[in-house]
């Protein structure tokens, strides 16, 4: 699968460079089938189309479904008591979602939530406050409480989630400070699920945003990420946003060169359903940072 606008996405990075694109520029490129990336995101990712589209769950399409099945059975695993906890989790490129969370919330003190745009971080703010019109997540924690053996007990870890999740920020993966200059102490895990890969533009930037995350932990610390495979592109709405394909191996290798051991690869054939993202496969990883990092 080819990026259909390869040289627009260089002549536009020239100019993001500069930190100013006029509106008129924007109209051209959308006029033209832009695929949207960068800085786009805080003014075109509609947090309720992505939520919409892709974790509508019970009533959703069955390949958004397995996908979303997939992601929550590993976090299960990687959080189930007696595995990985801590005092703080940090959550990088959050998204409107909370799902992430489900089984962390059980394991960690303090969950801080992170995002790019403040339109993703207000929808959060919705789902923790109980607000009209917020999300409803009950289908996915309903079934996270069934992996735990108890579906009943579903409100208890809304709950718990909106009791651990103490801050939300926002965050840029590409600086070396992903979080800015907000005070947040190391973490014994940060956790970043689809989002590397629609922040960085190539594999360089896909390697220093591993790094720059990497830094957030704290020696011995461990980082999870889900990564869409071979995928180029995805939909939300009627707008197309621009994703970095990547293969297992390269996904593996930025961890080593940023210092990390790998201790879980999980692969999965799944896809998305066609017309909404084209990608091939997922892979679900948890690293542990060495100490030379
Ligand atoms: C496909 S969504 C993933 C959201 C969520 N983590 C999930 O699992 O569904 C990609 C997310 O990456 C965020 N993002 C885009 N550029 C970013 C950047 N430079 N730094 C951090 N996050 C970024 C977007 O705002 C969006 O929330």
């Amino acid at each position: 699968m080819k990026l259909p606008i390869g040289r627009a996405w260089e002549e536009r990075v020239d100019k993001m460079g500069n930190r100013s694109r006029g509106e008129a520029e924007r109209s051209t490129a959308r006029m033209e089938g832009e695929l949207y990336k960068g800085e786009d995101y805080k003014t075109e990712f509609q947090p309720q189309n992505y939520l919409k589209t892709y974790y509508a769950f019970d009533s959703g399409t069955i390949a958004e479904n397995e996908v979303l099945k997939f992601n929550l059975n590993n976090l299960f695993e990687t959080f189930s008591p007696g595995g990985m906890g801590g005092d703080i989790l940090i959550d990088i490129g959050s998204g409107p979602t909370i799902y992430q969370l489900l089984s962390a919330c059980e394991v960690f003190r303090e969950i801080i939530m992170s995002d790019y745009t403040e339109l993703n971080l207000r929808e959060v703010d919705k789902w923790l406050k109980k607000e009209p019109g917020a999300y409803d997540w009950s289908p996915a924690v309903q079934y996270v409480c069934e992996l735990e053996g108890d579906r009943s007990k579903w409100q208890e870890k809304e709950a718990r989630v909106r009791r651990t999740v103490k801050r939300l920020l926002t965050c840029d993966v590409n600086q070396p400070r992903p979080l800015g200059s907000a005070q947040v102490p190391a973490a014994d895990c940060v956790l970043s699920l689809l989002a590397l890969e629609c922040a960085c533009r190539d594999v360089d930037a896909y390697q220093a945003a591993i790094q720059n995350l990497v830094g957030l932990l704290k020696p011995g610390g461990h980082l999870v990420t889900l990564v869409a495979l071979r995928c180029c592109e995805y939909m939300v709405g009627s707008r197309k946003f621009f994703v970095l394909s990547l293969e297992q191996e390269t996904v593996e290798k930025a961890l080593q060169e940023a210092g990390c051991q790998v201790l879980k690869c999980q692969y999965s054939p799944n896809k998305y359903s066609e017309a909404f993202c084209l990608n091939e496969g997922f892979c679900f990883v948890v690293a542990r940072k060495g100490p030379g990092a």
